[in-house]
């Protein structure tokens, strides 16, 4: 249960006063999710979602949420933050930085079909083209600095094939950089349980907070990494070609992004092994979080350098 954070009633009451959503009525902690203290919050008016950051400063969370607002005004479907009555859209409960944000139908899949494969990568070539009005910018933190930097504190603790893995692609993929191809405002982390599905439709992107600038190849191909992955880790062509159909019905790929597409999945896959090598290894102390399996990463790697990239 993720609910690490209790809310009292009194610290409810105190917080809606600051917002114009109705009174409080009940209070619900949800059991998905790993990072943060998530809750149905229903008033007098209707049913929210309240996030408690674990992790997340006051400062950094403005940023995430003016941008959630952003998209949500411009036709991406996610969750719209519901701003205070002094505007703000950042707030604090129990001591740590909270936002009230709007409830979404639907649930996350873990065996997605094509349909919604399709839909999916849709809803993110959506998201591609409504960032490019929003003004703000931010790095990734997570990119090829960060893997090379964390890929030099990992060597010592992996077995000798897995260290030669990780040094050979970090080197690769120096060489093979992205930041000449379209670039804008990417999800970064857009995995199964980040969309909110109602049948075949999509209710909603949520968990923006790895959203950054990068290039949009290297999200399409985070995202497929994750949907379009079969059990023993080998790329699921029909839900592939589902997804990049849906992502190029509204945003087509350049050549030169398709090009470096197969490249694109070598990045996701070192991004998303290295942070899960790093919570097994360096579990932080006091940190809540369940340990993912990395070396299912790595296997998917394996299969991309020997280039098995289904054909679109
Ligand atoms: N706006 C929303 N509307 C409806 N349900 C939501 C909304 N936001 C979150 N949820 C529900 O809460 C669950 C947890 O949310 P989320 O995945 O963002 O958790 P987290 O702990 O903040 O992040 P993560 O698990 O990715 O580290 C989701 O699986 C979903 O069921
Ligand atoms: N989607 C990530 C966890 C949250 O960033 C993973 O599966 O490793």
């Amino acid at each position: 249960m993720s609910v690490y954070t209790r809310v009292d009633d009194a610290q409810m009451h105190r917080l809606l006063a600051d917002y114009d959503i109705g009174a409080f009525v009940s209070l619900q902690g949800i059991a998905q999710g790993i990072t943060n203290s998530n809750y149905f919050l229903h008033t007098t008016q209707g049913s929210y979602v309240l996030t408690v950051f674990e992790a997340l400063t006051q400062v950094q969370l403005p940023f995430f949420l003016r941008l959630k607002q952003h998209l949500s005004r411009n036709g991406v479907a996610c969750p719209a933050p519901v701003p205070q009555k002094n505007g703000r859209l950042d707030a604090q409960v129990a001591g740590k930085p909270a936002c009230i944000v709007s409830r979404l139908q639907g649930g996350d899949t873990s065996y997605p079909t094509a349909g919604q494969c399709f839909h999916t990568g849709a809803m993110l070539a959506k998201m591609h083209l409504a960032g490019a009005s929003f003004p703000e910018k931010m790095d990734n933190p997570r990119h090829s600095a960060w893997w090379t930097h964390s890929a030099e504190r990992l060597m010592p603790l992996l077995d000798k094939d897995d260290a030669a893995l990780l040094a050979d692609e970090t080197a690769f993929l120096a060489a093979h950089p992205d930041h000449a191809l379209p670039q804008g405002i990417i999800h970064a982390d857009l995995f199964k349980d980040n969309v909110l599905l109602d049948g075949e439709r999509v209710a909603g992107l949520i968990d923006f907070y790895y959203a950054c600038c990068g290039s949009f190849v290297y999200d399409l191909a985070v995202a497929l990494n994750d949907w379009a992955r079969c059990a023993d880790n080998v790329p699921n062509t029909a839900l592939y070609d589902a997804f990049v159909r849906g992502y190029e019905s509204v945003r087509p790929l350049t050549p030169a992004e398709r090009a470096y597409l197969p490249v694109a999945h070598r990045a996701g896959c070192v991004r998303f092994w290295v942070s899960r090598l790093l919570d097994f290894h360096f579990p932080a102390e006091g940190e809540m979080t369940f340990i993912k399996d990395p070396n299912v990463f790595r296997d998917l790697l394996l299969v991309y350098r020997q280039g098995r990239v289904p054909s679109v």
